[in-house]
């Protein structure tokens, strides 16, 4: 996507053809600034302190964290250790497990003097794959709005909802929830955007309203605890999230709060569909809500807010008395009954385990 009019990914190799560079997404919406990844223990520390953050983005950073690993030392022993490593830094996204498992059958079989080069191509692939998928989820989830558009008067805008980001900065571009509503809005369709704040760390906020800003898309910031009451009142046509892990049966694990806002779009009958590459199923847990793990942060986050006085400065402010005990539970599951359809870049199926095998027939046999 654009910034300024110039073209940006979320991530990109640099002419030295070893190292990354990234958009720091922590200095965001109040600085833009762009950061160089020079070593695996770069790539770790920003996907743990969420420089980068985003299912995709997570795995195309964790690519690129064994590439500089295999710059360095290409043997298997230095193999393992980095895809350790990057493994640990975030528990729930399973593109981040995804793309280390990419990356090591890429190299594994090959001589030590080849593991460079073929890994840096197969970074790069994953990267144009995450952008040519993104875009298709896109194309789909844009028949939807049309849809939805088709049956409101001229001129009147489709309300979408979504919470976190799910944008093109949480991807390598376009974005999954977000990019049917980039190509609704290339397309001419008036769309509107209903943005969940999404504390503690405020995705919607910072991010998606800096994206949705920046392309010229119109929306609304508001507070987490809103969405309900919009829906009761007609004001949300459909909701559309993106998700960090969806489990064989449909289930959809995301930012924390996605599940409160499932549960109010079941009881309005406001559409709710969820957005995923194929990066993002893991084939291997059958039940979401009891089975994906789910990451516990620093408590800091939801007792401090990070955000710019009125005197211009960008600084931390205690919002809890001192010692309060917090909890910090990243990602909630939702459940497959309450998720209208999944939109992937194969297509729309229904969020159950037939659905998923109708566009990845290729699982059915459990590879
Ligand atoms: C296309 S991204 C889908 C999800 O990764 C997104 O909705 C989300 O929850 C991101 O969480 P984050 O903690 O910011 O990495």
């Amino acid at each position: 996507m654009k910034i300024d009019g110039k073209p940006y990914r979320t991530i990109w190799l640099n002419d030295d053809g070893r190292t990354v560079q990234i958009i720091d997404q922590t200095l965001l919406p109040h600085e833009f600034a762009t950061v160089t990844l020079g070593s695996l223990e770069d790539a770790a520390h920003a996907i743990r302190v969420m420089q980068v953050r985003g299912a995709p983005l997570i795995g195309a950073t964790a690519a690129y964290g064994l590439c500089m690993a295999l710059a360095v030392d290409p043997s298997d022993e230095a193999l393992e250790a980095a895809a350790a490593t990057l493994l640990a830094t975030r528990p729930t996204a399973v593109n981040l497990r995804w793309a280390l498992d990419e990356m090591v059958a890429a190299v594994r079989n090959l001589p030590r003097g080849e593991r460079r080069a073929a890994a840096y191509a197969r970074a790069a692939e994953i990267c144009d794959e995450d952008v040519a998928q993104c875009y298709a989820i896109g194309g789909y989830g844009l028949e939807l709005i049309r849809a939805v558009h088709g049956g409101k008067g001229a001129g009147e805008p489709v309300n979408i909802l979504t919470h976190c980001n799910a944008g093109w900065l949480a991807t390598v571009d376009w974005g999954t929830a977000l990019a049917p509503i980039y190509r609704a809005h290339d397309a001419g369709i008036p769309v509107h955007v209903w943005v969940d704040e999404t504390r503690p760390r405020n995705q919607g906020a910072a991010l998606t309203a800096w994206e949705l800003g920046r392309h010229g898309v119109p929306h609304t910031l508001i507070a987490d605890n809103v969405g309900g009451h919009l829906m009761q009142h007609g004001k949300v046509d459909l909701c559309i999230t993106g998700t960090d892990r969806t489990a064989a049966n449909g289930d959809v694990c995301n930012k924390i709060g996605t599940y409160l806002k499932a549960l109010a779009a079941s009881d309005n009958d406001v559409p709710f569909y969820v957005a995923l590459p194929r990066s993002t199923i893991d084939w291997g847990i059958a039940d979401g809500v009891a089975e994906i793990p789910i990451e516990e942060r620093d408590a800091a986050e939801v007792t401090r807010l990070r955000g710019r006085d009125t005197a211009g400065r960008v600084a931390e402010f205690d919002i809890a008395p001192e010692g309060t005990n917090a909890a910090n539970y990243a990602f909630d599951v939702t459940p497959a009954r309450l998720v209208t359809a999944l939109i992937t870049e194969r297509g729309v199926c229904a969020a159950s385990r037939e659905g998923l095998l109708s566009l990845y027939p290729e699982r059915a046999d459990g590879a």
